[in-house]
């Protein structure tokens, strides 16, 4: 049976409403933890920063104090011709709040720089992990949640770094402060202030309770909103194509009140806490003035005493309105925090080998060899391969074709490594690819897919990935190889064009051929080709088959097409059904047998006539 541990590992916790005690409190653990390594680097600011603000509220605490010794003191010496108390009173009024004025500054100051190298370092940790992370947790986690981690989550700690703690402290300062002042300066009427305070805590609680429940709902349904833009953003041709404008907006309408609702109660809270706040205050201030004004009256208090204690009451209540604003924003934080801790704690299923094996020298391609493989894309999911051995000697060109589903994009992901097999190991030249460090694998094998991902910048840097260092001469000569060079030098910059610019959009095939010069440039031992011709149009494909047959020659690679005339330049064949192979030779052997290729190349051969 798993723990609680495992069971709540990584975002396994993220939607489920209901967690056990256990869970909450593991979660909550992993979020400190985070936010401890956070501010670790800033440990000397941070406490640099706390003197500020303690110092702060000292000499802003201080000016009550000498108004009072100002009336009850300074104002009678000075009728009596002495105006020395009252000049010191006054100059050190204005030293005391001009300082508390120079110290806010220093402490926004350095609290604005701690706060945002921390959020700079938790942005670049989240981007850094979610890179690493491999395909399964992206296709079952979706961009949209990684974007609203990464910014609405990200956010709501900037919320908090801002006024939330600076509230907090200043608030707590100024409270213990001004109760300690209140009880110096006359006992009795401070009692009556502090008594205040047990209606105070018991709505602080039930502050806590209900905003940390509503702010738990706000950051679930402002995530929501996030993944249903990314994926109508994402799947904008779909959208149009098939007319899903009007119930996409109705879900996203839905979503948007679900938001709406969620703030309201989050706001709710916060306005019957103020509101009690201000009324258990403002009920003070009028007790305080009826029992002290009648003491001054009889003789029992001093004029001076009685207006700093009113001069401190008004700042004891208004901190507390800051009490409110830090709970809302720790509320939110700590929903935010428990998100992003989760999505940092989950580790890529592919992993770079801790002690990686170094691949032999090779001259032509390399041998890729299934060892008893099983796989499966989920752990619960169905077993897509069950168990598949197969030698590919190296410098061969194998195709793989087969109906759909049967999978064969699935062999082609193995041997690039996006997944480790369930079972069993895929080899190069007898190492298994879990042994080869993640540089070695990329450089040795390399994929092109229908897929063909341009990234922003030109013609050329898109070719370049395959090999950064390479030189202009190079680019052009690998697009020259697969025959892309005519159509780049006609674009409106040549290879300078940028790709997501207007008049530099590339067409489906145009994607494809720079997705080959750009192979051909990586310079592989194995290639592998996943539909990575069917874009083409029939000449184009015949021009880029020309340049296929010189650019597998020295290498080993797994082709699969869905077009024949590609898979007849292939040494052997293998046809691929559900998870096995079922005919394995080379085409001309496999036409003039009985099988299944032989019936599918009589048909394409018949289409054709
Ligand atoms: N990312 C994935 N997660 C879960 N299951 C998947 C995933 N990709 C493929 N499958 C499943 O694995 C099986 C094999 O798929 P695969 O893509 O390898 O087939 P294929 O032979 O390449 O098909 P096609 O010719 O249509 O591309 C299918 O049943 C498919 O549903």
């Amino acid at each position: 049976m798993s723990t609680p541990e495992e069971e709540w590992r990584g975002v396994a916790a993220e939607d489920t409403e209901n967690l056990t005690q256990r869970a909450t409190l593991r979660l909550q653990k992993r979020s400190r933890a985070l936010l401890g390594r956070l501010i670790r680097p800033h440990l000397g600011a941070t406490v640099l920063a706390l003197a500020l603000v303690v110092a702060e509220n000292l000499a802003s605490l201080a000016g009550p104090l000498l108004i009072a010794a100002a009336i009850d003191n300074g104002i009678p010496s000075a009728m009596g011709g002495d105006a020395t108390t009252l000049a010191w009173c006054v100059g050190g009024y204005l030293a005391a709040t001009t300082g508390s004025a120079g110290l806010r500054y220093a402490f926004l100051r350095l609290s604005g720089r701690i706060g945002q190298d921390l959020l700079l370092d938790l942005r670049q940790r989240i981007f850094r992990h979610a890179q690493r992370l491999s395909l399964s947790f992206h296709e079952s986690y979706t961009s949209g949640k990684v974007i609203s981690r990464l910014t609405s989550d990200v956010d709501s700690l900037d919320d908090l770094l801002e006024n939330g703690v600076d509230g907090l402290l200043s608030a707590a300062l100024s409270v213990t402060g001004i109760a300690v002042l209140l009880l110096v300066l006359d006992a009795p009427l401070a009692l009556f202030v502090l008594a205040g305070f047990i209606p105070l805590l018991l709505a602080a609680r039930w502050f806590f309770r209900n905003s940390n429940a509503a702010y738990r709902n706000t950051r679930g349904a402002i995530a929501k909103i996030i993944v249903q833009f990314v994926e109508t953003m994402n799947g904008m041709r779909a959208v149009q194509a098939f007319r899903r404008e009007a119930r996409n907006e109705s879900i996203m309408a839905g979503l948007n009140d679900s938001f709406r609702r969620a703030n309201h109660r989050a706001l709710d809270v916060v306005a019957v806490f103020t509101m009690t706040v201000r009324l258990v205050g403002n009920i003070s201030l009028a007790v305080v003035l009826l029992i002290g004004a009648w003491r001054v009256v009889g003789g029992g208090l001093e004029l001076g005493v009685l207006t700093a204690f009113l001069l401190y009451l008004r700042r004891f209540y208004d901190p507390l309105d800051d009490m409110a604003m830090f709970a809302n924003a720790y509320s939110a934080a700590t929903a935010a925090l428990e998100k992003i801790s989760g999505v940092l704690e989950e580790e890529p299923d592919v992993r770079e080998p801790a002690a990686p094996v170094a691949l032999p020298p090779s001259a032509l391609g390399r041998a890729i060899t299934f060892d008893s493989v099983e796989f499966r894309y989920t752990p619960t999911g169905p077993v897509v391969l069950p168990e598949f051995d197969l030698v590919i000697p190296s410098g061969q060109t194998v195709a793989l074709v087969g109906p759909t589903g049967a999978g064969k994009s699935t062999l082609a992901k193995l041997v690039a490594r996006f997944y480790d097999p369930t079972a069993g190991a895929v080899r190069l030249d007898g190492v298994a690819l879990t042994d080869i460090a993640d540089a070695d694998l990329r450089q040795a094998v390399v994929m092109v897919t229908q897929e063909n991902f341009l990234f922003a910048g030109s013609v050329a840097d898109n070719i370049a990935l395959g090999k950064p260092d390479a030189t202009r001469a190079e680019v052009e000569s690998a697009a020259g190889a697969v025959g892309a060079h005519e159509f780049i030098s006609r674009l409106p910059d040549g290879y300078d064009t940028d790709v997501r610019k207007r008049g530099g959009r590339l067409s489906a095939g145009q994607r494809q051929m720079v997705a080959f010069a750009r192979a051909f440039l990586a310079d592989p031992t194995v290639l592998v080709l996943d539909e990575a011709t069917s874009s083409l149009d029939i000449p184009t494909e015949r021009a880029v088959q020309g340049a296929l047959e010189s650019v597998l020659a020295d290498r080993t690679a797994l082709i699969i097409a869905h077009r024949l005339s590609t898979v007849l330049i292939a040494d052997r064949v293998l046809v691929i059904d559900d998870g096995r192979v079922v005919e394995d030779g080379s085409p001309a052997d496999l036409i003039a047998g009985s099988g299944r290729f032989a019936a599918l190349h009589t048909r394409w051969r018949d289409s054709l006539v």
